[in-house]
């Protein structure tokens, strides 16, 4: 793991894109790309670059169950309005917050992320340290799944909806494993709420109780933090660390 330690997520958003330049100057296609507020300073890089996407495909994350592509909470809606459509890529996935039937959308799902492997996957990080919408407690070898979300998670979610009934209890989440076949990938955090997570990231166990620490056991992942989200790491791995000033 490669861990970088920037002034905040303006920096770290320019630092990740640098990176996604450097793949697809390398042969990268296929992007993973994650929602939040985490990434948003990432896909402003992106819009605000002058690098051509349209030969590329995203493949996304996840999705909230029940939720219209027009919705404006929904993945597909942040996805259209942050980058696709000021930046058109060739081919764009997100799993179908309407499917009807759920089985039949996770299947569909992973046959996208078997037809488009994932060259580089963006992640962001819960504060209960889950990573796309895979919970404490998801097994590492899972693919995409119609998951419950943690009351933690949807308290995080409730500031975007009217009252707390709005937020969807249910997403529809490629799993660890799915995630895990990317050949490269790149997770930011930022703030202190992330600093424990972060923490267990990168020093604690691997353990399935904190589903980011899989990634100790992967190669090819830069970890991009702010100062704050850092606050809690130890003195061995900040001095490992490389600091953007
Ligand atoms: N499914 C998303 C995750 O992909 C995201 O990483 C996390 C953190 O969100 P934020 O970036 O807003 O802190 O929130 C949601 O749970």
């Amino acid at each position: 793991m490669k861990v970088i330690v920037t002034k905040n997520d303006t920096e770290a958003g320019q630092k990740a894109f640098e990176l996604i330049k450097d793949a697809m100057n390398n042969g990268a296609k296929v992007l993973g790309l994650a929602t939040g507020s985490t990434p948003v300073k990432m896909y402003e890089a992106m819009v605000n670059s002058d690098v051509d996407f349209s030969k590329m495909t995203s493949v996304n994350l996840d999705e909230y169950v029940g939720m219209a592509p027009d919705n404006d909470q929904s993945y597909r809606y942040f996805m259209q309005k942050h980058l696709f459509d000021k930046k058109p890529f060739a081919k764009t996935f997100v799993p179908d917050g309407l499917a009807k039937d759920s089985e039949a959308e996770t299947k569909r799902y992973d046959q996208v992320i078997a037809d488009n492997p994932i060259d580089l996957q963006v992640l962001g990080l819960g504060r209960n340290g889950h990573i796309g919408f895979n919970e404490p407690g998801s097994p590492f070898d899972a693919t995409t799944r119609k998951v419950p979300l943690t009351q933690s998670t949807i308290d995080a979610n409730a500031r975007f909806f009217a009252n707390e009934d709005d937020v969807p209890k249910y997403a529809y989440s490629m799993g660890i494993g799915s995630i895990l076949k990317s050949k490269k990938i790149i997770l930011m955090a930022f703030g202190a709420e992330k600093a424990e997570a972060v923490k267990g990231m990168i020093e604690g166990p691997v353990t399935n109780h904190l589903p980011a620490s899989v990634l100790q056991n992967k190669d090819d992942v830069t970890v991009i933090i702010d100062e704050a989200a850092a606050s809690k790491l130890s003195d061995a791995t900040l001095k490992q660390a490389e600091h953007v000033k």
